[in-house]
């Protein structure tokens, strides 16, 4: 038996699931969590409108913030289209050693980098040290109190140009306050507001999902 969740739910995975298909993968993650135990991933219900809005901005460039075990970074890099990227933030070194076995069994580690530090270090060193312009679509799912301020951190590095989109998870639970008044009255977002549930439970939950307008 391993001894972390996150190692569990690895190991169910490599057991259980097709290796090179990131939709298994995504699916059984989402079984054992149901399951058996109860883990942070956007999970099956938030999925199916992250995947909406995926599909509609059809990214080039992927930033997502909170990696876990990769099951929401295996879920967008299943719809990336060839030549597209996805870079996903990782503060836990060993959730973060988890996460590339979770991306490199389903298949899509060409698509996927893992970044291991903080937001606030990382996000900055996106031009210089990764060779990013401007991000597509960010996919904020890391600590509720770090969205206004990494979000700040996007536009002052000009890592967000017209049209991108920013989508948020837990605005409701645990909650993310602060972020939903900055980005719907700032001035510079389209804002729209998903209301879903906690994975793997009927608490209420929503993603948030702001467009920037521009500076
Ligand atoms: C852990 C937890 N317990 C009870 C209720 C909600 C959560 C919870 C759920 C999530 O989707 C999270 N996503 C990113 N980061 C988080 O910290 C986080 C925490
Ligand atoms: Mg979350």
């Amino acid at each position: 038996m391993a001894q972390r969740l996150e190692e569990r739910i690895l190991e169910y995975v490599k057991q259980h699931a097709a290796e090179g298909d990131p939709q298994s993968v995504v699916d059984h993650i989402d079984k054992y969590c149901s399951q058996k135990e109860w883990a942070m991933h956007v999970g099956d219900e938030k999925g199916l409108i992250l995947d909406q809005v995926v599909k509609e901005t059809n990214p080039t460039i992927v930033l997502e913030l909170g990696t876990y075990c990769g099951y929401s970074a295996t879920r967008i890099a299943r719809l990336l289209k060839p030549g597209s990227r996805l870079l996903t933030v990782e503060m836990n070194p060993e959730n973060a050693a988890v996460a590339k076995q979770m991306i490199q069994f389903a298949g899509v580690q060409d698509k996927v980098e893992i970044l291991e530090g903080s937001t606030e270090v990382i996000i900055p060193s996106l031009k210089t040290k990764y060779g990013v312009d401007r991000v597509d679509f960010v996919f904020i799912d890391h600590f509720s109190e770090r969205y206004t301020a990494d979000t700040k951190l996007l536009e002052e590095c000009q890592l967000i140009k017209k049209g991108s989109v920013l989508l948020a998870d837990n605005v409701v639970f645990p909650g993310a306050p602060d972020f939903l008044e900055y980005v719907r009255t700032c001035g510079r977002y389209d804002c729209t507001y998903y209301p879903s549930h906690l994975e793997y439970s009927d608490k209420l939950d929503a993603l948030e999902k702001a467009v920037f307008k521009g500076p």
